[in-house]
């Protein structure tokens, strides 16, 4: 039987360490961290997701200011709040909740958040840093399951990891990441001829296809790490649950280690978020100090 990954409680140690860095904040520089959330649209699950990430804010002292607008809002409503709170130096990150209504485009979108707020790392800037190996606002996805991954393997260097799925939010800065830790790496999708028999070859699993249960325990090696990005809404008996891309009960014979859905990458992913919250507060510090500086 696997060791779990608990999400959670992981989560709870981030959060905490989060605490203590606005607590620092606040004292030395008088400064409350402050996220600001944009939904646009009615979509339920995002609605959740929202206030899940509000909650957990309020818990570690960051502040919270919330966004909802109207499902219609057009490119230009869209593009005038976020200039607003670019230029809010009460306002530390801005999150604009994915996925966007048709009829905005979500790369304009995300290129007009100030590099130094962006704390889902999805900037080009912040994107094209990442890539190169600097230091900068990473994914909190992708970050939260390296935390996960540091759990099960004090030392990544050398391990084979293989990346279900290539999209921009989780699959490409994981893999970077997981280069980043020396790993060996394999990203694969949908293209992809035999996925059963890379992810064999795996001593690390992350699956990232957003597809109920694809990976079975004959898709690993024993004693491999799984770590279920995966979030599935599927309904039992009229009741509404969450499960992974990984076929849980099967897989945890198999595996070395393995994270749960719900209670594994869910919360990690909003405590990075508010660990990014702080970490955007010492940059926006550090460039005003530079600033200075360069004035004499
Ligand atoms: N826990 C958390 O905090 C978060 C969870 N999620 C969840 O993670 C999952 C992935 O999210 P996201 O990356 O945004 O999803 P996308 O739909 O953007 O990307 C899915 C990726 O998986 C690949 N894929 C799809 N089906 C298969 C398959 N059968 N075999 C191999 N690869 C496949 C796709 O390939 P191709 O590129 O060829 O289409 C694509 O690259 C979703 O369930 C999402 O809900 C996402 C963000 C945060
Ligand atoms: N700009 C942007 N940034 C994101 O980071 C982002 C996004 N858009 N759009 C949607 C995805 C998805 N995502 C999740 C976050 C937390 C849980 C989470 O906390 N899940 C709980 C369960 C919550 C429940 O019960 O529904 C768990 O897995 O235990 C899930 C999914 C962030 N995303």
């Amino acid at each position: 039987m696997a060791q779990i990954i608990d999400g959670k409680a992981l989560s709870a140690q981030v959060l905490q360490q989060v605490a203590s860095d606005v607590a620092l904040l606040k004292d030395e520089h008088g400064i409350v961290p402050t996220l600001a959330v944009v939904l646009v649209g009615e979509d339920p699950a995002s609605q959740v997701y929202v206030r899940n990430k509000i909650k957990r804010a309020r818990e570690v002292g960051i502040g919270s200011k919330e966004y909802l607008l109207d499902a219609n809002t057009t490119q230009n409503e869209l593009a005038q709040l976020i200039d607003a709170l670019n230029d809010d130096a009460q306002v530390h990150g801005i999150l604009v909740q994915l996925p966007l209504p048709d009829q905005l485009d979500e790369d304009a979108v995300i290129a007009s958040i100030h590099p130094d707020k962006d704390v889902d790392g999805f900037h080009p800037l912040n994107v094209g840093a990442l890539a190169a190996g600097r230091d900068t606002l990473v994914p909190c996805t992708p970050q939260g399951c390296m935390i996960m991954l540091h759990q099960a393997h004090p030392d990544l260097s050398g391990k084979h990891a293989v990346v279900v799925g290539r999209s921009n939010i989780v699959g490409k800065p994981m893999a970077m990441l997981l280069l980043q830790a020396n790993c060996t790496v394999t990203i694969v999708h949908s293209r992809t001829r035999d996925i059963e028999s890379l992810c064999r070859h795996a001593d690390i699993v992350i699956a990232a296809a957003g597809r109920r249960e694809l990976i079975d325990a004959d898709w690993i090696k024993p004693g491999a790490t799984v770590i279920d990005v995966g979030i599935n809404a599927i309904e039992i008996e009229g009741k509404r649950k969450l499960v992974g891309d990984v076929a849980f009960e099967a897989v945890s014979q198999v595996a070395g280690a393995i994270s749960p859905v719900p209670g594994g990458v869910g919360p990690m992913t909003i405590a990075c978020l508010l660990l990014n919250t702080t970490r955007a507060v010492t940059r926006q510090l550090s460039v005003e100090h530079g600033a200075m500086a360069a004035n004499g």
